[in-house]
């Protein structure tokens, strides 16, 4: 099977490819960097007009992934605002965020959006995984990668190997159900 996934961020996909890979069904995946408008909203109001639009450029079936770093003393907070805070503030800013505030508790959430096409209303599976913000330890080359630590682990997930992130990630939790659904619509009909 070969999807479109509609991203302009390397280190997903490449992340999406190898997790996809590694199962007993590969899926192929093509990608396209489309110049896609972020409303303001819930993170599944994002993930499915984001879906929405990118199908109707395509005029055909695409998936979209909306990634959010949720804050648990700011009730969720950023969210699926953190690119625009991680950029005005750096991975020192995120944390000088939380200096007021002695839960540095946070989620990350993955949401991946797939439409059959233009008109179809996208569907959404979410995968989370929970854990904290800390100083910033490790390479720095995947967005906050470097100051989120997942619960039941010493390392960032920018300090782990990265078939031990994509083991246990909030895009693997995500991809995991994704890959459920695209086997039932691959499945002959009985
Ligand atoms: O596993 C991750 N580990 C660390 N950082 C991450 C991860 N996944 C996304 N990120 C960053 C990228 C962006 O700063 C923000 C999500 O924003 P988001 O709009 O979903 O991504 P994007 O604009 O880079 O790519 P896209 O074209 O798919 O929308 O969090
Ligand atoms: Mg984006």
């Amino acid at each position: 099977m070969t999807l479109i996934f509609v991203t302009g961020n390397k280190n997903k996909l490449q992340e999406v490819k190898d997790i996809l890979n590694s199962g007993s069904q590969p899926v192929e995946i093509h990608s396209q960097s489309l110049d896609i408008p972020e409303v303001q909203g819930s993170t599944q109001e994002v993930a499915i007009a984001k879906c929405k639009a990118a199908a109707e450029i395509l005029g055909g079936p695409c998936i979209t992934e909306d990634t959010a770093l949720c804050f648990e003393c700011m009730n969720g907070l950023p969210g699926p605002y953190i690119k625009y805070f991680l950029t005005a503030l750096g991975h020192e800013g995120l944390n000088n965020m939380l200096v007021g505030f002695p839960n540095k508790n946070a989620w990350a959430l993955c949401t991946f959006a797939y439409s059959a096409g233009p008109g179809s209303e996208p569907i959404l599976f979410e995968g989370r995984n929970d854990g904290q913000i800390v100083p910033a330890r490790g390479p720095g080359h995947f967005g906050w990668d470097a100051v989120f630590q997942p619960n039941g682990h010493d390392l960032t997930y920018a300090e782990m190997p990265k078939e031990l992130k994509n083991g246990l990630s909030h895009r693997s939790r995500a991809l995991e159900k994704l890959r459920v659904h695209l086997q039932t619509l691959s499945q002959p009909m009985a």
